[in-house]
C-alpha cells in the first residue's frame, strides 16, 4: 500500500469521487443482500402459512431495490471512472513534465521503450485500479462483512461454520499475491524491452536494410518475444496453481452449508426459509471471493507499475538550478565565456579517462573560437558543460563572469543557441521547426533566419514551401538540408552564444562558406563556437583550440598555428593536399619547424 500513499497526491484531490466509488458500491451491495432476506420473508412468512396477501408489496420492494441499486452502481461506474481518467491524466503530465526536466545523463543510458511503456501501459494499470478495482477489493471486503453479518443473524451456528473457510481462503490469496507480483514486476520490464526493440529498429531502419542484418534484428526481437512469452506462461502457471485452490475452497464452503443447513431444516432448528436465504447470501459473498485472484492480480499489476512510475518520479534531476540563481537580463547579456581549468569525466563511464582536462578557454563578446580534435577528444563534451547539459567535475565556466552554475538554467540556455552533430526536426512544418525556440517569431523573422542559414532557397523550391510538413527526423530532406533548417532555428534566436557542433559538415564548400559569412553578420559582437574537422571552417576563428583526449595541445589563430608542428598543420596538410599553393605557404613559413617534429 506504500506504493498507493505515494501516488496519493494524483488522485486524493479527487477523494470525493474515490468515496463516490466506493459508496457506490458498497450501498449497491448490501442492496443485493436484502434479496435473500425477501426471499426468507417470501417462504417462511407467505408461502409455508399459505399468506399470499403480502406478495405485490414483497415485489414492489423488490422491485424499488432494483432502481436504488442501479442507481448506485451508476454513481460507483460515473465516480471510478472520473477519478481513474483524472489520476491517469496527473500522472502522464507529471511524468511527462519529470522527463523534460531530467538531465542529458539521464537519458544517456535511459531506453526509449521502456520510457514509453511506463507513460502508457503503467499509467493503464493504476488508472483501472485506483479507479475500480480498488472500490472493488473493498467491496468484497465489505460483502464478506456485512453478509457474514446477516448470516450470523439469521442463524449463527451455521454462520460460524462457514466462517472457518474465509482465513483459509484469505491465506491462499495472499500467497497468490506474493507469487504473482514478481511476475508481473518482469512482465512490465519486458513490456518495456519489447518495445525498445521495435521503437529501435523503426528508428534505425535504414541501417538495418543497408547492412543486410533484418535476420540478425528478426532474432533479437524474436528472443525479448520469448521473455515476454515465458513470463505470461509463469503468469499462467501461478493462476492455474491458486486459481482453483480457491474455487475449491469457496465450493468446499457453499457444501458444507448445504449439508449442515440441510440438516438443521431437517430436525428442525431453522426454517427452509432461512437455509434458502443464508444460501442466497454465500452465492453473493461467494461470487467476489471467486474474482479475489483477478481483484488481487489488478492490485498486484497496478502496485509494479505505480513502482516503476514512481522510479521515474523520483529520479534524481543531475543538473538543476540552485536556490536564488540568477535569472539573466536577456538585455544586458554580452556573451563572454571562460572556461577556467575545466575537467570532466562522464559518470556512467568510470572505466574511461576524463573526457576533459583543466581546459582552459577565454572567449570575449564577439569572438570566435574553433575547437578542434580527433574523434572524443572532448570538444562536445567542452560545449556540452557550457550548456550545463552535465555540471562540470572540477573547475569552473563564467558567462560574463557569473559562474554558470549559478544561473538559472533556462535563463542560461536562454542565451546558448546550439546545433548538433545530427539535427532533429519535429514532425510539423519547417515553419515551426525554424521557430521553435521562439513560436512568436514573424513570417520574415523565420524567412530572414532561413536567408541567414542558406535555406530559404530550398524551402520556396518544396510544393508546400514553409509549410512542408517534414517526417519523423525531417525525412524526405538531405542530412545537408535538415542541418540548415536546424542552423536556422539556431539563428533565430539571435542567441548571446552560438554553437556549432559540426554543424556545417554535411554541407558542401561553397554553401558552408555562405553560411559561415552570414553567421558573422549575424552574430557581430556575440561569441561563436565552432567544432568542425575542417581547417577551412576554423581558420577565421579568434582562437582555434585543439584537443587530443581531453588535452588542450595547441592553441592560437589559423595562422600561428599552421607555422607550428603538430596536429593541426597535419590536419591541414591533410586537407588542402590538393592545393599545394596554400600548403607551401604554410611549409615554406616555418621550414624550422618542420624540421624539428621530423629531426
Ligand atoms: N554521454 C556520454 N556518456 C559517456 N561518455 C561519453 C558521452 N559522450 C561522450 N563520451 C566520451 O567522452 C569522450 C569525449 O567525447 P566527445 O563527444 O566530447 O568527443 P568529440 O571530440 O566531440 O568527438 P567527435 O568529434 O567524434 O564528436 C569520448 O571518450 C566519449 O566516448
Amino acid at each position: 500500500m506504500d506504493i498507493f500513499r505515494a501516488l496519493k497526491a494524483y488522485y486524493w484531490k479527487d477523494k470525493g469521487f474515490l468515496w463516490g466509488s466506493i459508496a457506490g458500491l458498497a450501498i449497491a451491495t448490501a442492496l443485493g443482500l436484502i434479496y435473500p432476506l425477501l426471499l426468507r420473508t417470501l417462504i417462511d412468512d407467505m408461502i409455508v402459512p399459505g399468506k399470499f396477501e403480502g406478495v405485490l408489496g414483497l415485489t414492489l420492494t423488490a422491485v424499488g431495490i432494483i432502481f436504488v441499486k442501479a442507481a448506485f452502481q451508476y454513481v460507483h461506474g460515473f465516480s471510478g471512472g472520473r477519478l481513474g481518467n483524472r489520476i491517469a491524466y496527473r500522472l502522464r503530465n507529471a511524468c511527462y513534465e519529470k522527463l523534460q526536466q531530467l538531465s542529458f545523463s539521464y537519458y544517456d543510458t535511459a531506453r526509449t521503450g521502456d520510457l514509453m511503456s511506463r507513460l502508457t501501459a503503467d499509467i493503464e494499470g493504476v488508472r483501472m485500479f485506483i479507479g475500480f478495482g480498488f472500490a472493488q477489493l473493498l467491496n468484497t471486503a465489505l460483502l464478506i462483512v456485512f453478509g457474514f453479518g446477516m448470516m450470523f443473524f439469521i442463524d449463527w451456528p451455521l454462520t460460524v461454520l462457514i466462517l472457518v473457510f474465509i482465513p483459509v481462503l484469505g491465506f491462499v490469496a495472499i500467497l497468490f499475491e506474493q507469487a504473482i507480483h514478481p511476475v508481473f514486476r518482469s512482465i512490465r520490464s519486458a513490456v518495456g524491452r519489447l518495445t525498445t526493440r521495435v521503437q529501435e529498429n523503426i528508428t534505425g531502419v535504414r541501417t538495418v536494410k543497408s547492412f543486410a542484418r533484418e535476420p540478425f534484428e528478426i532474432n533479437k526481437f524474436v528472443k525479448e518475444n520469448i521473455d515476454y512469452r515465458d513470463n505470461h506462461l509463469t503468469l499462467a502457471e501461478v493462476w492455474a496453481k491458486y486459481f482453483p485452490m480457491m474455487e475449491f475452497i469457496a465450493n468446499l464452503s457453499v457444501v458444507t452449508l448445504l449439508l449442515a443447513g440441510g440438516w438443521r431444516v431437517i430436525v428442525g432448528t431453522m426454517t427452509l426459509g432461512e437455509l434458502i436465504a443464508i444460501t442466497g447470501m454465500l452465492g453473493f459473498i461467494v461470487a467476489p471471493l471467486w474474482t479475489l485472484g483477478f481483484q488481487i492480480n489488478g492490485y498486484t499489476q497496478s502496485k509494479a507499475s505505480g513502482e516503476r512510475l514512481l522510479e521515474l518520479l523520483y529520479q534524481p534531476i543531475a543538473v538543476k538550478n540552485r536556490e536564488q540563481s540568477l535569472v539573466l537580463d536577456d538585455a544586458e547579456v554580452k556573451g563572454s565565456i571562460r572556461f577556467n581549468d575545466v575537467s570532466f569525466r562522464y559518470t556512467n563511464r568510470d572505466d574511461l579517462p576524463s573526457a576533459l582536462l583543466g581546459l582552459e578557454l577565454d572567449a570575449p563578446a564577439g569572438t570566435v573560437v574553433g575547437l578542434l580534435g580527433g574523434t572524443g577528444s572532448g570538444k562536445s563534451t567542452a560545449v556540452g558543460l557550457l550548456l550545463r547539459a552535465y555540471d562540470a567535475g572540477e573547475g569552473t565556466i563564467t558567462l560574463d563572469g557569473v559562474d554558470i552554475r549559478h544561473i538559472e538554467l533556462d535563463s542560461l540556455r536562454r542565451q546558448i543557441g546550439i546545433v548538433f552533430q545530427e539535427s532533429f526536426l519535429f514532425s510539423t512544418t519547417i515553419k515551426e521547426n525554424i521557430s521553435y525556440g521562439r513560436p512568436d517569431a514573424t513570417m520574415e523573422e523565420i524567412e530572414e533566419a532561413a536567408r541567414y542559414a542558406q535555406a530559404d532557397g530550398f524551402i520556396r523550391e518544396l510544393p508546400l514551401g514553409y509549410d512542408t510538413i517534414v517526417g519523423e527526423r525531417g525525412m524526405g530532406l538531405s542530412g545537408g538540408q535538415k542541418q540548415r533548417i536546424a542552423i536556422a532555428r539556431a539563428l533565430l534566436n539571435k542567441p548571446k552564444v552560438l554553437i556549432l557542433d559540426d554543424a556545417t559538415s554535411a554541407l558542401d564548400m561553397e554553401t558552408e562558406h555562405e553560411i559561415q559569412t552570414a553567421i558573422r553578420k549575424v552574430m557581430a559582437g556575440r561569441t561563436v563556437f565552432m567544432i568542425a574537422h575542417r581547417i577551412s571552417t576554423l581558420r577565421h576563428a579568434n582562437e582555434i583550440i585543439v584537443l587530443d583526449r581531453g588535452h588542450t595541445i595547441q592553441r592560437g589563430t589559423h595562422d600561428k598555428l599552421v607555422r607550428q608542428p603538430g596536429l593541426y598543420r597535419e590536419t591541414y596538410r591533410i586537407q588542402y593536399a590538393d592545393r599545394p599553393d596554400e600548403l607551401d605557404y604554410a611549409a615554406d613559413a616555418d621550414d624550422s619547424g618542420e624540421r624539428r617534429v621530423s629531426g
